[in-house]
């Protein structure tokens, strides 16, 4: 018999008790919702199965029919039937209601979902920008493990404005002759708190002059540093044990003093090739990683064509703009910065090959690292940075796709124009992204590569002990080290970090240790974080609940708070909400970070998980 069938069955047995009840039929249907209750009343379990949550919804909805109608003066015989023909009946009406609301969550889908995000556009030309040559090249803002990453722009397409360009040149040159460009690229990769500080309030203030900041500090260090030898900067380059080359100025490469981010929109990362030979297709082959978030264009000939997962634009997800291999150049601060890894034409000691891959994208301000070294957000702020979070790690799972090494120093920050941060995960050298595996890795031996940052691996991750039939599930694992990060977005110190007995080791920990958010912290974010942070993946929450549920903390307080939450009062704020933000999509070109979260709030709502994390928001234990 078909579901349908029995349940239209149920429902004429119903009907048909309705006709036979008696005072003892009562008493049954109260036991009957007795029964059911506490079980359906259980604790949600936030890795339970669509089909089990369903099925404990319709309980639900079933305990609290028969109560009611257990409440009516019922009269007549038949009250077991009555109590099985009603459940079953309820059964078909909740069936229906969940029907219609499913439906409805994914007409709102479709609505944002058919308005595609549009791709990166920093390089408009396209048929620049995939040589080395084409490059300007400004100074070091970071480097890794794997690769140095360079300030950038392509002349063509933008041109240092006249009063972004250092005045002092001949100066510029000068240091650079006396091999202290070195120090130059170390003061500025910004060790100095104060230094980060200036360049943030810059950024976050266009009337004050990033430039004139950055030259003042700059020029004053390099004079100061001059001759003196006491000072860490000078000395590190005159202590290094390898000869500091003399610029040239015929290189094909051109050093610009720092300046601005306007003109330099670009961030060059070239990557340290040590394992891969000097050939394009052994280069790609064993870099393919880093490829994912390439945007159609990036890649180009004979490399058009490289094969592997890409992920859709998402505004917290990087975009590599171009992706090409050629020469490695000596680059400013690579003789101090890593030396080892430079070819033999460059150094004869170096470990490096001739050639490499260097991937370009959008230069952001800071890593989010960097700026927690100096801000703490308040709390609301907080949330919005990890909501991004999660939202970034719901786009990949939803590309099957896992990041494996979230750590701050691999976030990316900037502002929107109303100063909030807009966090976007950038780095993906360590990604799990192959087309036959999905997020479920064969561990069959120490040797296979399990991700990056071991501190913040998830404990399915860690704790795994290879096998011949074993396999590692990734489908959650980027949610939970979020929820380590949420400690340190909230101003907290990660438990995960530290040496000695003070901290966490992922692999062991009980969650009882976990350090508790203060009261201070709105409850549904601690619930978040603490649902985030279970060992178990069946109990954790996915990177999509835990974003709903920010989603309606954020954005529906008046909802939660309201005495009664029915289907149609959610209903009500949804279709609120979806007018709303249709309304500033289409009003606006480059979207504030709130629109945007709400636009992916939309675009992926799901009503089987919209309610789990409304269940949760409401039941939940802190
Ligand atoms: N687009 C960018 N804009 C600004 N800074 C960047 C950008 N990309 C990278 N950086 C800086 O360069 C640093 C190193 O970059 P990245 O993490 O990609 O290198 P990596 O060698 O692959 O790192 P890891 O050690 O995590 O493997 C970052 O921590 C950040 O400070």
């Amino acid at each position: 018999m078909s579901v349908r069938r029995f349940l239209a069955h149920g429902l004429e047995l119903s009907r048909k008790a309705l006709r036979l009840v008696s005072p003892a039929a009562r008493a049954r249907t109260q036991a009957g919702a007795a029964f059911v209750r506490p079980w359906a009343q259980q604790p949600l379990q936030a890795g339970l199965p669509a089909r089990y949550r369903y099925f404990r919804l319709s309980l639900g909805g079933l305990a609290t029919q028969l109560q009611r109608r257990a409440s009516r003066q019922l009269h007549g015989p038949g009250g077991a039937l009555l109590a099985f023909g009603l459940g079953l009946g309820f059964i078909e009406q909740q069936v229906e209601e969940v029907r219609t609301s499913i439906a409805a969550c994914e007409e709102i889908q479709t609505l944002f979902k058919r308005k595609k995000i549009k791709y990166e556009n920093a390089i408009p030309s396209c048929t620049s920008g995939y040589r080395f040559e084409d490059y300007m090249v400004g100074y070091n803002i970071g480097k890794g493990c794997n690769a140095a990453v360079y300030k950038a722009f392509i002349p063509e397409v933008s041109t240092p404005k006249a009063s972004d360009t250092i005045t002092t040149e001949e100066k510029t040159e000068e240091v650079n002759r006396q091999g202290k460009s070195a120090a130059i690229v170390q003061y500025d990769s910004g060790e100095d708190p104060e230094l980060r500080k200036n360049m943030l309030i810059a950024q976050e203030n266009p009337s004050l002059s990033f430039v004139i900041l950055k030259k003042e500090t700059l020029f004053d260090s390099l004079s100061a540093c001059e001759g003196d030898t006491s000072n860490p900067l000078t000395a590190s380059v005159e202590d290094s044990s390898y000869p500091l080359p003399a610029f040239e100025k015929d290189t094909n490469y051109h050093l610009r003093a720092p300046a601005g981010d306007t003109s330099y929109p670009l961030a060059l990362k070239m990557l340290w090739n040590i394992n891969a030979g000097s050939s394009s297709d052994a280069i790609l082959a064993s870099m393919v990683k880093e490829l994912v978030p390439t945007i159609p264009n990036a890649l180009t000939g004979e490399f058009g064509g490289i094969k592997g997962k890409k992920i859709k634009p998402h505004p917290n997800i990087i975009q590599i703009v171009r992706a090409f291999v050629d020469n490695v150049p000596l680059l400013p601060g690579a003789w101090l910065e890593y030396p080892d890894v430079l070819p033999t034409r460059l150094n004869p000691h170096g470990l490096g090959h001739s050639r490499t891959l260097f991937l370009v994208m959008k230069s952001y301000p800071c890593t989010l690292q960097q700026y927690l070294q100096v801000c703490i957000p308040n709390k609301q702020c907080a949330t919005v940075m990890i909501l991004q979070l999660l939202e970034g790690v719901d786009h990949l799972v939803q590309h099957g796709i896992a990041h494996r090494d979230l750590k701050s120093d691999n976030i990316l920050v900037e502002f929107d124009s109303g100063g909030c941060p807009r966090l976007v995960i950038t780095d993906f050298g360590c990604c799990l992204a192959e087309e036959s595996l999905g997020l479920k890795l064969p561990f069959t031996s120490n040797e296979v590569n399990r991700g990056g940052n071991i501190c913040l691996m998830a404990p399915e991750i860690s704790a795994a002990i290879p096998g011949p039939r074993v396999t590692i599930d990734y489908s959650k694992s980027d949610a939970w080290s979020v929820g380590t990060l949420a400690y340190e977005i909230l101003g907290l110190r990660n438990p995960f970090y530290g040496c000695g007995v003070d901290y966490l080791e992922s692999r062991n920990y009980q969650e009882d240790k976990l350090p508790p958010l203060p009261g201070s912290i709105h409850r549904d974010v601690r619930l978040v974080v603490k649902l985030l942070l279970c060992r178990d993946p069946k109990r954790r929450l996915s990177a999509r609940v835990a974003a709903d549920m920010l989603h309606l903390h954020l954005w529906g307080p008046e909802l939660l708070a309201s005495s009664q939450i029915t289907v149609e009062n959610v209903f009500s704020w949804l279709r609120y909400q979806t007018l709303l933000t249709l309304l500033q999509v289409s009003m606006s070109q480059k979207l504030p970070v709130e629109t945007e979260l709400k636009r992916s709030f939309l675009a992926n709502l799901n009503f089987e998980e919209l309610k789990l994390g409304l269940d949760l928001l409401l039941h939940g234990k802190t």
